[in-house]
């Protein structure tokens, strides 16, 4: 900073000021003063244009205004939360002496000031800042180059401890980071031009990535880092590989740097290539809407309809479990046993489910004990889920032969610690406070010394009374108070018109006048300074008692802290699969048979969120089969070749298979009356791709992209579900590239496939391929309209239905009239039966008369007012692209309207 080279100027403050800021670079300063955390100079004007608060001045600097704003200390968590929201990071600035110290230094220095913790996105541990059933993930991607260069992730939840690392080729990095979906990702400038210059810099990660210094990302110096940050020597830093240890070097290093010295605690790293996963890319899941919608929002989504999960960490593992399902047989069909035993038991499963539902965020709390930042609730929430584990530990009891999974889970119930839970039932009381500073929170009877000192603070309010009865006796002022505030303390009161005899002989001797008052003259006496002290010292001391049995407390906590780790982890996979037997048992979802073949056979299969959709609107949802299973001798799975109207339910058709496979292989139950599916090693959706303007990409090109990728990366194992693929340009290129995809999809790829098309032609492809076959969804005609039935059968359709859909849509009459005659003859020109009389007289005359508007009072368009006022010369790429949604908006608007 500049201003920095003009020492003499400053002020100490502003010296103060500068020093600090300089070594907290990128970070907007939280400087303390007073009840305020104060922002200067660019950073008020970032802080004030971000939170709408006022931007002021105070004082000049270099001839110029500083630019000051502030928030209040109790309102600074909102603030901080909208600042941390929008990808600021901030840096906490507190005075770390008390005032009187600086004053005995001189009375113009400046109160010892010192950043006290960093606070990102990626480092939060608050629950006021973090989402109760979201993960929050800090990443670091690092690249080490040996010739070629090699490449890490490591990440991890500070809120949990979770801590994981992976090593990835250039080419895995964007699907592993959409799975992860990490809220801030840290990577040396050097690493982020590599990936751009290869085109592997994915833009979505833009909003979230910060460059973090080269050095941090050294895989030497990260050996003892990881060694300092692990003890105990289960963990070896020196058996990851190079990358991986400077990924993980660099989380540490910057969760380190962000909690100033107060510790890491993160657990154990795990590497994530112990369980083998169903491979999603990042324009799949954002296809099949798996955590949210292509809008973004949770609503719709998949994740959001099958959570029933009842506690905030079984919804987050639910959630990471639906980000990485299984690809191994045993491991998935482990899982269902236990679902399957809960499903059947409904009265079990209910049990559970109402005792999960008190037990609180264990992970959560221990973090936060272990930063030093817990406060009493967070103990007692640890007393809570222990005492809920061992109730829930009481229902298995009666389980003879339970499943692998629910042994397991039951084995770590039972050895819940529950001496502990009762030393802090015992300890803690009912109602607490936040923080352990406000005292009030451990229960009467558990510490003798602190009932003496509460008794002795609660006497002296009868000695007060007793003060107070004598001083109106001897003052002969009956309306004499002794009263009690924040800034006097102590003090006697008596009505302005008394006051005076309190200034005169004999009573000026006793009474000290402290403060005059409209009605009211405000005085105190030794006696009453000396009954103040004895009342403070005894809050004082009984305060002392409760941050010893407090910091007692936090320290047997921390000692079991593996333990408690583990038992966390357990109530969460409780949760969660109690949560898909209540699935399974309240909506009709069944075991799915999942072995290593090449099957896929789902009978009366259904979509999750769609039924969800038509059952709330009243309707019924039509069931489906679907079996594209195959085996190696037959070169692999069966293709089926999707054609129907438009609105007939192919996209529905074709996401609810691959959306049966995913839950599945996560371990759920499914919407089907019956499914065999072998296990899957990747899953590939693209259902109707669209621009992708801000990264200057034409509908056609993403498709083309996307398309390429499920050509290079499909396996035999891999189900691929294609929709409308080649729509995008012409219609003889689309139908080229359609047709060629199909073949390289049949005969080299061999995978199980659907495949949605209006170009009809290549539903002839079943004659030649073996393993394809054609579906379609069926309609009815009735009276000139068309009826969807949502029923998959076999054949192929012969037209598309597009003009009723059309009208449906409430195309104006005219219009669709002139396309039924461009139709016909078009159809009857490819079918080589038209007359060229006939073509021309259609074609080639303009239908002046024929599709003319309906007249309309002259109003002026919405959208054409909106245009008037569009500037495109003073625009950039982003507000042009917001300028079109909001056409496209005001034109649906005035459509409905
Ligand atoms: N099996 C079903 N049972 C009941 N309603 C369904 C079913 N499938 C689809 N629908 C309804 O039909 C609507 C359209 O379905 P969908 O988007 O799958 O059609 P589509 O054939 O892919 O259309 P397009 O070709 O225009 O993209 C859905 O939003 C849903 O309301």
């Amino acid at each position: 900073m500049d201003q920095l080279s003009i020492q003499p100027q400053l002020t100490p403050m502003m010296a103060q000021y500068f020093e600090i800021k300089a070594v907290n670079p990128g970070y907007l300063l939280f400087y303390r003063m007073g009840d305020f955390y104060e922002l200067f100079f660019e950073d008020a004007e970032i802080a004030s244009a971000a939170l709408g608060i006022v931007l002021t001045r105070r004082g000049k600097h270099l001839g110029q205004d500083i630019g000051m704003c502030g928030v209040p200390i109790h309102a600074a968590n909102d603030y901080l939360n909208k600042l941390i929201k929008l990808g600021h990071r901030v840096a906490i600035c507190e005075q770390v002496e008390d005032p009187k110290e600086a004053k005995k230094r001189g009375a113009k220095s400046v109160v010892k000031r010192d950043v006290v913790r960093l606070i990102t996105a990626g480092t939060l541990t608050e629950d006021d800042h973090l989402d109760a059933r979201a993960s929050n993930f800090l990443a670091a991607l690092s690249m080490v180059r040996h010739g070629e260069a090699d490449f890490a992730l490591a990440w991890a939840d500070v809120s949990t401890g979770e801590t994981f690392t992976a090593d990835l080729s250039a080419e895995q990095l964007q699907d592993e980071l959409a799975r992860i979906d990490p809220a801030e990702l840290l990577m040396a400038e050097a690493t982020r031009l590599a990936l751009v210059e290869r085109h592997f810099f994915a833009p979505s990660w833009l909003p979230v990535a910060h460059a973090a210094p080269a050095e941090s990302f050294d895989s030497e110096a990260a050996t003892a880092t990881l060694r300092e940050a692990f003890p105990g020597g289960v963990f070896d830093p020196s058996a990851l590989s190079r990358a991986a240890r400077s990924a993980l070097g660099a989380v540490v290093a910057y969760v380190r740097e962000s909690q100033k010295g107060v510790g890491v605690a993160l657990r154990q790293p795990v590497s994530d290539t112990t369980l083998r996963h169903m491979a999603i890319d990042a324009a799949t899941r954002s296809s099949l809407e798996l955590h949210q919608t292509q809008r973004g929002q949770q609503r719709g989504s998949l994740r959001q309809v099958i959570d029933l999960t009842v506690t905030a960490p079984g919804s987050r593992l639910l959630s990471a479990r639906l980000a990485s399902p299984l690809a191994d047989a045993r491991a998935i069909n482990e899982r269902l046993d236990a679902v399957g035993l809960l499903a059947n038991d409904t009265l079990l499963t209910g049990r559970l489910r109402a005792d999960l539902k008190a037990v609180p965020d264990l992970a959560r709390a221990l973090t936060r004990l272990a930063l030093d930042r817990g406060g009493p609730r967070d103990l007692a929430a640890v007393g809570k889920a222990v005492s809920a584990a061992s109730a829930l530990a009481g229902h298995f009891a009666r389980l003879e032969h339970a499943p692998t999974v629910l042994l397991r889970l039951s084995r770590t119930l039972v050895a819940a610690p529950l001496p502990l839970a009762s030393e802090l039932a015992a300890a803690l009381d009912d109602d607490m406070p936040l923080f352990a500073r406000d005292g009030g929170f451990v229960r009467k009877s558990y510490d003798q010394t602190l009932d003496d000192e509460r008794a002795l603070a609660s006497q002296t309010r009868a000695v007060v009374a007793a003060l107070q009865a004598r001083l109106i006796d001897e003052t002969d002022v009956r309306s004499l108070k002794i009263r009690h505030n924040g800034v006097l303390g102590y003090f006697v009161e008596v009505p302005a018109s008394h006051g005076t005899k309190l200034l005169e002989e004999p009573h000026r001797q006793s009474f000290i006048h402290r403060q005059t008052m409209a009605n009211a003259m405000r005085f105190t006496t030794t006696e009453l300074a000396e009954l103040e002290g004895r009342i403070a010292r005894a809050h004082e001391a009984a305060l002392e008692i409760e941050l010893r049995v407090f910091a007692s407390l936090r320290q047997q906590v921390l000692e079991q802290t593996d333990t408690l780790r583990e038992l966390a982890d357990t109530l969460a996979e409780l949760d969660v699969t109690t949560a898909f037997a209540h699935l399974a048992a309240t909506r009709s979802y069944t075991r799915p048979d999942i072995d290593d073949s090449l099957a896929f056979a789902i009978h009366g299969g259904r979509h999750p969120v769609v039924e969800d959709m038509v059952i709330n609107e009243g309707h019924s949802f039509v069931a489906n089969d679907a079996d594209l299973s195959g085996d190696d001798a037959i070169g692999g799975g069966r293709l089926w070749l999707v054609t129907g109207p438009n609105m007939g339910g192919k996209s529905t058709f074709l996401r609810q298979n691959a959306l049966i496979a995913i839950l599945a292989q996560t371990g759920s139950f499914v919407p089907a009356s019956s499914a065999h599916i072998g296990v899957i090693d990747r899953v590939f959706s693209r259902v109707g791709a669209s621009d992708d303007i801000a990264h200057g990409r034409s509908t056609f090109m993403v498709e083309m992209v996307e398309t390429a990728a499920i050509l290079n990366r499909a396996t035999r194992r891999s189900l691929v579900v294609l929709d409308e693929i080649g729509r995008g340009t012409a219609t003889f290129d689309g139908l080229s590239i359609a047709w060629a995809a199909v073949e390289a999809l049949h005969e080299t790829t061999g995978c199980r496939a659907l495949f949605a098309t209006h170009f009809h032609e290549l539903t002839s492809l079943a004659k030649t391929l073996t393993r394809v076959s054609n579906v379609t969804m069926k309609v009815r005609e009735w009276e000139g309209e068309v009826v969807f039935l949502h029923e998959v059968g076999p054949g192929a359709a012969d037209r598309s239905y597009g003009i009723q859909v059309a009208r449906l849509a409430g195309l104006p009459e005219p219009v669709l009239a002139r396309a039924r005659q461009v139709l016909t003859v078009l159809e009857q020109r490819s079918a080589g039966t038209a007359s060229s009389s006939q073509k021309a007289s259609v074609l080639d005359d303009l239908p002046l008369f024929a599709h003319q508007p309906a007249s309309r009072p002259v109003e002026k368009d919405p959208v054409h007012i909106a245009l008037d006022a569009t500037r495109p010369d003073e625009m950039t790429p982003k507000q042009a692209i917001e300028a079109l949604y909001q056409l496209k908006k005001i034109r649906d608007d005035a459509r409905r309207s």
